[in-house]
């Protein structure tokens, strides 16, 4: 057998795995890398979390990436050559991690790297007729197991989408097999760049994973554009302003918050261009910029509550928090003013990071693509994602 698939044989047959997840989303703060040990495939995972970093991109980085991502319109070039950047600077990082964490990298079983989300198109947001749903993440998988000599899984979205997907969001996956609890329903909830929810009946009846809505990503672009600042830390700029209500209600007046789910969405379709035609269409375009980041998130929070009251008709019990959203105190206690009868709390309080949720989450899909079996999860593809890069 070549030595590639006695790896990978050998690594599939062992009890447990040590994978590295990688995450860098939509709101380009950087790569979070966890380190994970994995006992078990699909319903019977046990995982501990051995180590977490965020490793924060430079500033001249982060406009580079900016500048092909999320538009219709790039320089191809530069699209091209950040495919192979991304992919050697995530090994740079991944080396780096392991260095501080004093792990020897023969160690680690697996990679499995998300890439960076450049563009999402499913078709409710192209629109153009014969061309299927579609999404774009780049930095290569050989780059990364090339540099780092450990194999690497990588561009998990493809295969869902090939499976009648919209390639997102993937947390279906492991937040049925590690969020579950018989008797409690339960919502997890990712505040990111984009919001998405996976609500786990305690009947076992239908599970639902969904974007719902913007995350952080108008505030960030907001305080990017007004305030020169990456977010609103703390909320303090929102703290400092009032919500617009007539703004208020002309973000939240878009048909993407009526389309049936599942449902996905990127800062494709939530983005400065979206609030400028909200704040035409509601004469608001003369408010401050505090009160523009103020009513952006009252708008990120309202999107949340609405969906649980009315999506989910209250049936939630516990919610579930994680992502950068959770350190947002405006957003955290209009939640739990405007629903009185949900437990709120972060996802530690059902043993996961939230910080590190996401980079675990694909962790877990690199374990499934080695050792599981596709799962199937109400009308959901059942697949097993990602690609597999060799070393040598
Ligand atoms: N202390 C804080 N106060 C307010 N907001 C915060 C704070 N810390 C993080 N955030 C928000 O969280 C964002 C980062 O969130 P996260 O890393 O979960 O996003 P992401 O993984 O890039 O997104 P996605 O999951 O949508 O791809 C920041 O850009 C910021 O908006
Ligand atoms: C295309 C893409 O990168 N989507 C992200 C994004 O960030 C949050 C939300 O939009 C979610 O749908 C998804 O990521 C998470 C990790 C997911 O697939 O579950």
């Amino acid at each position: 057998m070549n030595r590639n698939l006695q790896q990978l044989f050998n690594m599939a047959e062992k009890e447990s795995r040590l994978g590295i997840g990688l995450m860098s989303g939509t709101s380009l703060d950087g790569l979070d890398i966890a380190l994970c040990r994995f006992n078990g495939t699909g319903l019977n995972t046990t995982f501990e979390l051995l180590h977490f970093t965020t490793i924060a991109y430079e500033q001249d980085f982060k406009q580079d990436v900016l500048s092909v991502f999320a538009q219709k319109q790039v320089d191809l070039q530069k699209l091209c050559l950040l495919n192979a950047k991304i992919g050697s600077l995530h090994a740079e990082m991944i080396l780096s991690a392991l260095k501080q964490w004093r792990v020897q990298v023969e160690k680690v079983d697996f990679i499995a790297s998300h890439g960076q989300t450049i563009y999402h198109a499913p078709r409710r947001l192209h629109q153009l007729p014969g061309y299927p749903d579609a999404t774009l993440q780049i930095g290569d998988g050989d780059h990364i197991a090339v540099k780092t000599g450990i194999l690497t899984i990588s561009d998990f979205r493809q295969k869902q989408i090939a499976a009648g997907g919209e390639g997102a969001p993937l947390a279906l996956y492991g937040d049925v097999i590690l969020g579950s609890k018989t008797g409690e329903n339960r919502l997890l909830l990712n505040i990111g760049g984009i919001a998405n929810i996976t609500y786990l009946p305690g009947d076992g009846g239908q599970v639902i994973c969904t974007d719902i809505g913007p995350g952080n990503t108008l505030i960030d672009a907001a305080c990017r554009k007004y305030f020169n600042k990456p977010y609103d830390e703390d909320a303090l700029i929102a703290s400092s302003g009032k919500v617009n209500s007539e703004l208020l209600q002309a973000l939240m007046d878009h048909p993407f918050f009526e389309e049936a789910l599942p449902k996905t969405t990127g800062p494709e379709l939530f983005s400065l261009a979206y609030v400028a035609e909200a704040q035409r269409n509601s004469a608001t375009i003369a408010i401050a910029p505090e009160d523009l980041v103020a009513t952006l998130t009252a708008f990120t929070a309202k999107v949340i509550v609405d969906f649980l009251r009315e999506s989910l008709q209250n049936k939630v019990d516990q919610v579930f928090v994680s992502g950068g959203g959770a350190r947002n105190p405006v957003v955290m206690q209009h939640l739990s003013e405007h629903l009185p009868t949900v437990q709120i709390q972060d996802t530690e309080a059902i043993g996961i990071n939230p910080d590190a949720k996401e980079a675990i989450l694909f962790a877990l899909l690199g374990n499934e693509a080695i050792a599981g079996e596709p799962l199937a999860i109400s009308s959901n593809p059942a697949v097993l994602m990602g690609k597999f890069s060799f070393p040598l």
